[in-house]
């Protein structure tokens, strides 16, 4: 029944708890030795066990204390009423003992649960104290929390990067792995113009640095783009430490049995106090019973199961880069068995490369890519940015910014005037809502290329077709054999939802292996398809990257966010951040999850078997009060240790 927020319990107090134990051990040994061997007067052997019931309750009296303070009465407070009772019985040396075993075995179960914690509490660490700040020439150490965005830093080889912003000198290779759990080292290279710059998402990965990560061996200088309290790591530490007060499904339900159960315990040892009423013996040996019942009913076990297992779990996943926001998450994925992906950015690899540009009717080559150019500069749609970009360096014509009205038709395409005229470039849905005609040639050789994978944009000027323009973006490298794992450990099915055109989707979908797509797909209708899957499999997990899948992924029950580092929303938002792009990552958050869930059922029988069996021996007086603890303590810690194995898991 120990609910300690993450930073309240330090080392240092762990140790002592122990340290007290063992002393109230100790000291419990010699009045236990100097009471049955010697000869002395009683009140040396009196003071031994007092001093060693001292020891022994210090952290439980506090406890119980600080608990009753906010009307809590729970096992802390059960522990003392039972050492006080079998003191009141004469037993001192079972008192002792009782409060031996109870402290011993809740500072090895903290000292357990702390190396989960301290997993976790290592991203406090991550993030470095100061920054050298550069102004002009000069070069100061200043406090983090004192910088200021387009602030520049120098950051020396081998130190950490003390803020997230982008290298605008220098280059060189920087681990991320505090960050996104990746071993290998990332290369990135200066910025040449850091004037204009997007939003801190939308930058190359490769200019992109995050605090605490771990620069190599040469000096860089970074443009400050966050403030130290809004840095990728600071939301991280910050959402962790919440993780905590979210109660999982089965830590609700164990709560939900324990505000039944707990008074009924009660109630049950306070009539056990009067057996001597109904049967033949003396209130001191009812009242012994009733401590030693007390006990053994104790759900401490129970308590901790789930936590414990979750917490692991939690602090597991963080080491590879996943930050799991909670039981509830950590619960859900362990029973998934439906798997939705949005397309762009998710099971491909975001970067669309122009492939085709096809004028029609005569229309020449330069102009029509120079109309498409114009108008494509102004949307910051991928397809858009993609586009411009290939345009501008395969064919070196430049943007003369000609283009103006920009209106952007929703999951369809653009529309812009140039030259006084409307252009339209998006799907074969947008032209024929535009009332332009399109013949047969045109959706032919649309239907063809889209069937090799091409996404295919129709252009339309002055109301009239003048060309098309293809791109492809390629799958991941990662992206079959990932499907092929998730296949392999138990995923039935796995949709492509995509605002692209079906055959694009089918194209995809054979190369890597879903079991289904669906294609042109509004970011609402994303949404309904979700829904449909929710009604038909109960639980849906959805992957995406958040561009235009957020409102599918907000309501699957578990959201899984692609690229999370550097993206606030993403890292808010979803349920599950992978911190890199890595979706090879899936299949073993997948296994951590039913470990978890496995790991928490066996915990819950092993606490409720004890229970089960221990209180009827008790309340036959097959057991005594020594033995009664051992398990009691026994369980809980077997508990806690279980939940540990899975910081080890490998495997999926
Ligand atoms: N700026 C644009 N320029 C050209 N075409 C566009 C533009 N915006 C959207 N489109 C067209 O609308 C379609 C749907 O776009 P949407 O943003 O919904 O999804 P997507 O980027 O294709 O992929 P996904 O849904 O898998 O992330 C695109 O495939 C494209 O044909
Ligand atoms: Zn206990």
């Amino acid at each position: 029944m120990k609910n300690k927020s993450l930073r309240s319990q330090d080392h240092s107090s762990n140790k002592t708890e122990l340290i007290f134990a063992i002393l109230c051990g100790i000291f419990l040994l010699t009045g236990f030795l100097v009471q049955k061997l010697a000869q002395f007067p009683n009140w040396i052997y009196l003071t031994i066990y007092i001093a060693s019931c001292v020891f022994g309750s210090y952290f439980i009296i506090i406890e119980a204390f600080k608990k009753a303070l906010k009307g809590i009465f729970d096992i802390d407070f059960l522990m003392i009423a039972a050492a006080i009772g079998a003191i009141y019985i004469n037993r001192w040396a079972e008192g002792a003992l009782l409060l031996f075993l109870f402290s011993l075995g809740h500072a090895l179960e903290h000292y357990a649960m702390n190396k989960a914690k301290k997993s976790i509490e290592a991203l406090h660490k991550l993030s470095p104290k100061t920054a050298l700040l550069k102004t002009g020439n000069k070069i100061e150490e200043i406090p983090i929390a004192n910088l200021r965005i387009k602030d520049i830093i120098v950051v020396k080889p081998n130190t950490k990067i003390s803020a997230d912003g982008v290298v605008i000198r220098g280059s060189g290779s920087i681990n991320e792995a505090p960050i996104t759990g990746e071993s290998i080292p990332v290369d990135k290279i200066a910025l040449e113009n850091s004037n204009d710059l997007p939003n801190f998402k939308d930058i190359d990965k490769k200019h992109v640095v995050y605090t605490g990560t771990i620069n190599g061996d040469s000096s860089l200088e970074v443009l400050v783009l966050k403030l130290s309290k809004d840095s990728t790591v600071s939301r991280l530490i910050k959402m962790v430490s919440e993780i905590e007060t979210q109660k999982s499904p089965t830590q609700r339900l164990t709560k939900k049995f324990e505000k039944w159960y707990v008074p009924i315990v009660i109630l049950v040892v306070v009539l056990l106090c009067f057996a001597h009423l109904l049967i033949d013996e003396d209130f001191s040996q009812s009242l012994y019973r009733a401590i030693t019942v007390l006990v053994a009913a104790s759900p401490c076990a129970l308590a901790i199961s789930t936590p414990s297992a979750v917490l692991s779990g939690i602090a597991r996943a963080a080491q590879k880069g996943v930050l799991i926001k909670g039981g509830k998450a950590l619960e859900d994925l362990g029973e998934i068995t439906t798997i939705a992906f949005d397309k762009t950015g998710t099971l491909t690899e975001g970067k669309p490369k122009l492939t085709n540009v096809i004028p029609l009717n005569s229309f020449d080559k330069k102009a029509f890519l120079e109309i498409v150019l114009e108008v494509e500069s102004l949307s910051s749609h991928p397809l858009a940015k993609a586009i411009a970009n290939d345009i501008k360096t395969d064919y070196k014509i430049e943007n003369k910014n000609r283009a103006s009205n920009i209106n952007a038709i929703h999951g369809k395409g653009i529309s812009a005037s140039f030259n006084n005229e409307t252009v339209f470039i998006g799907n074969l849905e947008m032209i024929k809502e535009a009332g332009i005609s399109i013949d047969n040639l045109i959706t032919s050789k649309l239907e063809s290329l889209s069937k090799e994978g091409h996404t295919v944009m129709i252009v339309a000027f002055k109301k009239e077709i003048i060309g098309l323009i293809s791109v492809m973006d390629l799958p991941r490298k990662t992206s079959a054999s990932t499907l092929k794992r998730l296949k392999a450990i138990g995923i039935k099915q796995m949709i492509m939802l995509t605002g692209d055109h079906q055959n694009v989707g089918n194209a995809i979908a054979k190369q890597i292996g879903l079991t289904g797509v669906k294609g042109n797909l509004l970011p609402e209708d994303k949404v309904s398809e979700i829904k449909k899957l929710i009604k038909l499999n109960n639980k849906i997990a959805m992957v995406g990257d958040g561009v235009n899948d957020a409102p599918a992924m907000a309501i699957s029950t578990v959201s899984i966010a692609m690229g999370a580092a550097g993206s606030d929303v993403a890292l808010e938002t979803a349920d599950v951040a992978l911190m890199s792009d890595k979706i090879e990552n899936l299949p073993f958050v997948i296994g951590l999850s039913r470990a978890s869930k496995r790991i928490i059922k066996q915990n819950i029988f092993i606490s409720m078997g004890v229970v089960c069996i221990l209180v009827p021996a008790t309340i036959l007086d097959l057991t005594n009060i020594g033995l009664a603890v051992i398990f009691h303590e026994g369980s809980t810690l077997v508990v806690v240790l279980n939940a540990l194995r899975l910081l080890r898991f490998r495997k999926e």
